[in-house]
């Protein structure tokens, strides 16, 4: 029989399987670190993403939700630009904000448009985030000056009930930070979420402006007025601007009524009511204090600027009829009392300061009347 010869044994076998199993056990370890730390970074990742989200649901109002989409999302997210564009065909949106005083020009970041076309190539595709690199032809118009040009984009449509109201534009300048192959799953579930913030935001909003508004007019009610006022004496004295007031009561307001039904004196309201808001700076405030009496906060406006105003408003009432419904021409006329603060009385409380005013302008009014209504008198 033929003996195989055993190989002797060598020391170095024995170290040999023992380094291998040391290594590997090692190699384990780093593995299993490696993934312990990677799931450190994506539970600290889901973390601030939940904080963001939560921010975003629990803001306060369209400018509470506005910073955390232009402050907390680019500083969490690691994003170099955050652009917002809010579709706005009627101008409804605008008008709004402007009348809750919320003033989005201070968001140079966030842009209305018109119509969708004004997103440019893009709109026809943007039933889903569009990721990649930047292109100034496609997406300069969505990065506009002030904001920088990013390296790399992901443009986030925001979609409510299947229709678009606007796009998140996400922008780094880092080149690898969007690409087209990334998965969207993540991006799409944030753009869900700032759309129903954007939309509950707009509605709060809305609540609030029909709470100060006049439903048959559309400008502000008293309530609004009585607020207003009390703001603007406090700038009026800080800014150390003249402020004044006007009252405005419709002349025979009862005989349009009687003769012409309610309806139509309806219609003279809101026709008197465009016609005042016509001839004023947007930064006045024209509210319906009831009936057919209208009073107007004139800011940064002395006794013969509020005086020549109210000449305007007077005439473009008196020398152009009314024409209601579209058919039946009306003459109407309207009496104005005007009174002003100057050198204010700073101890004077506001409350009692906005009152006098009212009662002043209120009282100038009734000698307009007094004096034969279609006229402007000024407040002693
Ligand atoms: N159509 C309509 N009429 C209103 C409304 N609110 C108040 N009125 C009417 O406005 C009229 C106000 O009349 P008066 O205060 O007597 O004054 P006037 O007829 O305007 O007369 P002068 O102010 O003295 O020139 C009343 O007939 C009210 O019924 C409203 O919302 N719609």
């Amino acid at each position: 029989m033929f003996l195989r010869k055993k190989r002797p044994f060598s020391p170095a076998d024995a170290p040999a399987s023992a380094n291998e199993a040391a290594d590997d056990s090692r190699h384990v370890r780093r593995q299993l670190e490696s993934l312990i730390e990677q799931a450190r970074r994506n539970q600290e990742i889901m973390r601030r993403h939940q904080q963001l989200d939560i921010a975003f649901i629990s803001a306060a109002g369209f400018l509470d939700l506005a910073r955390s989409l232009f402050e907390l999302l680019p500083a969490s997210s690691e994003l170099d630009v955050v652009t917002l564009f809010m579709l706005d065909a009627d101008y409804g949106i605008r008008r709004m904000l402007a009348d809750l005083h919320i003033d989005a020009a201070r968001l140079p970041h966030l842009i209305f448009i018109d119509d969708e076309s004004e997103l440019g190539e893009i709109s026809v595709e943007l039933d889903r985030p569009l990721l990649g690199a930047y292109k100034a032809e496609l997406h300069g118009r969505l990065f506009p000056e002030p904001a920088p040009a990013p390296a790399s984009v992901a443009i986030m449509p925001l979609l409510r009930h299947g229709r678009l109201i606007g796009c998140l534009n996400l922008g780094s300048f880092d080149a690898s930070r969007f690409h087209g192959s990334m998965a969207t799953d993540f991006i799409e579930h944030r753009a869900s979420i700032v759309a129903i913030c954007l939309e509950n935001v707009l509605n709060q909003e809305r609540l609030k402006h029909i709470g100060l508004t006049d439903p048959l007019t559309g400008i502000s009610n008293r309530r609004y007025i009585e607020r207003r006022l009390l703001e603007e004496i406090g700038r009026s004295r800080r800014q150390e601007y003249a402020l004044s007031c006007m009252y405005i009561d419709i002349d025979h307001f009862k005989q349009i009524n009687d003769r012409h039904g309610h309806a139509a004196g309806d219609e003279v309201l809101r026709e008197v009511a465009g016609r005042i808001k016509a001839e004023l700076r947007l930064s006045d405030a024209l509210g319906r204090f009831g009936g057919e009496e209208f009073v107007v906060v004139l800011v940064d406006a002395g006794l013969a600027d509020a005086r020549g105003v109210a000449e305007r408003i007077r005439t473009s009432i008196a020398d152009h009829p009314l024409l209601l419904s579209g058919q039946t021409r009306m003459n109407v006329t309207a009496s104005i009392g005007v009174a002003t603060l100057v050198n204010q009385v700073r101890a004077e409380a506001p409350q009692s300061a906005a009152e006098r005013l009212i009662a002043r302008a209120d009282a100038a009014l009734y000698q307009a009347k007094q004096g034969g209504r279609n006229r402007v008198v000024e407040a002693a």
